[in-house]
């Protein structure tokens, strides 16, 4: 097993891990049809998500934070609708996105990580006070007045990763979340996110994250092709993208030759 893909750690007292169930779902994005009658189940503490680009794992996500909502189907979230809920859906669902520059709204690094709390209903001031002591928790009391454009792409995305845990919804979506970090902030989030009570769903294109997960699902084309255990799907992917890769590599021989 990967350090990456450290399983959640025993006697964490993980929450109640919620029940988020698709069904039926049609997406519509732009011209695109994203699923087409999907049925999904998410209810483990850790769940990867796997599959090519444009296979449907953000798209995924966006419909699972309200961002999208489906054009025929349900998303239940411990049995209400996802999409009919109001501000409650911020204390369910909370998101990372693959570009922190998509998600951070405010100038400074304390703004930014006490946002999740006043949208809590936390006050201003007690929320950024919140968000200092936090950052001191961590090691980073000197970045609580720092400008987000002082930051580099891995810091950002490593704001962004704080601000979730501060909210603390009580699943996690995190898109891409290794992507800009070096390996020292590799380790901390995989760390991080082995230590969340919460649900944490991770999709990545880096196997090694997510291997060691009880539970990963595979996109491909908008429809789940395998869902099991990490070791499995894992493999199984592998092995269709080191088919398909022969197959183009065969393909372009014979037209060169
Ligand atoms: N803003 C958009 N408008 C229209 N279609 C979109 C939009 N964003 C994505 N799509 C389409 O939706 C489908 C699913 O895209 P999505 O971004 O969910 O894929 P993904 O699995 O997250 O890919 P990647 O691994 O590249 O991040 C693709 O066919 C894509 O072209």
């Amino acid at each position: 097993m990967s350090e990456f893909s450290t399983p959640p750690r025993d006697g964490l007292g993980l929450a109640a891990v919620p029940r988020i169930a698709l069904a039926a779902v049609r997406l519509q994005r732009g011209q695109t049809t994203v699923f087409d009658g999907l049925d999904l189940c998410l209810d483990q503490p850790r769940i990867g998500l796997i599959g090519h680009n444009g296979a449907g794992k953000t798209s995924l996500f966006r419909l699972l934070c309200g961002l999208e909502a489906p054009a025929s189907g349900s998303v239940l979230f411990d049995g209400q609708d996802l999409h009919q809920a109001g501000r409650e859906r911020m204390r369910w669902v909370g998101m990372m996105f693959q570009n922190p520059d998509d998600q951070i709204i405010f100038p400074t690094v304390e703004e930014e990580l006490a946002l999740g709390l006043q949208a809590r209903g936390e006050a201003k001031r007690a929320a950024k006070a919140q968000a200092r002591a936090f950052l001191a928790q961590r090691g980073l009391a000197h970045w609580a007045e720092r400008a987000i454009s002082s930051l580099s792409q891995g810091q950002r995305q490593m704001v962004c990763w704080l601000a979730l845990l501060l909210a603390a919804p009580r699943c996690v979506l995190l898109d891409e979340p290794y992507a800009s970090l070096d390996l020292p902030g590799q380790a901390q989030l995989a760390d991080d996110i082995a230590a969340a009570p919460q649900q944490v769903i991770v999709s990545t294109h880096v196997l090694a994250h997510v291997r060691g997960y009880a539970r990963v699902v595979w996109i491909d084309q908008g429809r789940v092709r395998a869902d099991g255990p990490g070791e499995q799907v894992c493999a199984a992917y592998e092995a269709a993208v080191a088919a398909e890769v022969d197959a183009r590599r065969a393909a372009r021989h014979i037209y060169a030759g």
